[in-house]
């Protein structure tokens, strides 16, 4: 009984479509991270939480670099690298920036070395950054694989950030405001390797999680 448990649980291990990609550690370089962008409401956390659910060992966020002080409870290395302001425009001279943005008199980047860790730590890095982080991104060498999510529609859109409950009049009319700029740049020729549209989310959870792990899998067949 106990051996024939074994056996259905090391199968189902065996299959796991990570598990050959964590026995390999030199494919681990060559998976593309994914960068995952879209309008404030289109969904992505809703699909990515689904995903790491299902993966809780293949998918890992980057930690970013902050020069605001941390909040109680926050630790260093895990919420955020803390950094002073001069250490943080050294970085950004040095190149060491793959986005960065600025918000409230703080400033926020991704760096390549937060990257470089979670792929070292044989997860595959999930990046979930605005339009202009996109376009930043994309002016670097990192060899990403780029994600759009798509509402239906704005009014769909309005109706999600409505119902979530967590944003002001004020910061609604901002963040549909801003999906005009990302919707007309995923309209562009070449912006973004994916587009989901996120109507019915099983269906859309569905694209995403075949994008991923088709490459995952592709990966532990030895084709990396
Ligand atoms: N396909 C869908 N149909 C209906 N509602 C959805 C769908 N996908 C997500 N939602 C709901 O829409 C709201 C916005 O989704 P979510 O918070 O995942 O968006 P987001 O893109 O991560 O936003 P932000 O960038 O602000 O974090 C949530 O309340 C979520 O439950």
């Amino acid at each position: 009984m106990i051996a024939f448990k074994f056996s259905r649980i090391w199968s189902r291990f065996q299959s796991h479509p990570c598990q050959g990609f964590f026995r390999n550690l030199s494919s681990l370089m060559a998976v593309q991270p994914i960068v995952i962008s879209g309008p404030s409401g289109s969904g992505k956390s809703t699909l990515l939480t689904r995903l790491f659910k299902e993966f809780p060992n293949c998918f890992a966020f980057s930690v970013s670099h902050t020069t605001r002080k941390p909040r109680e409870g926050e630790i260093h290395g895990k919420d955020y690298f803390f950094v002073a302001m001069e250490d943080f425009e050294k970085m950004i001279s040095e190149g060491s920036f793959l986005e960065d943005a600025q918000f409230s008199g703080n400033r926020y980047g991704t760096s390549k070395m937060a990257v470089e860790m979670i792929q070292k730590s044989g997860k595959l890095c999930v990046l979930d950054v605005e339009v202009n982080g996109v376009k930043n991104i994309k002016q670097t060498d990192l060899n990403a694989k780029y994600i759009f999510v798509k509402p239906p529609s704005l009014e769909d859109l309005k109706k999600r950030l409505e119902g979530r409950g967590t944003e002001s009049m004020e910061s609604l009319q901002k963040r549909l405001d801003t999906a005009h700029e990302a919707l007309q740049y995923a309209e562009q020729p070449g912006s973004y390797d994916h587009v989901i549209v996120n109507d019915d989310v099983d269906v859309a959870y569905d694209q995403l999680r075949k994008i991923v792990i088709d490459d995952i899998k592709s990966l532990s067949n030895g084709n990396a």
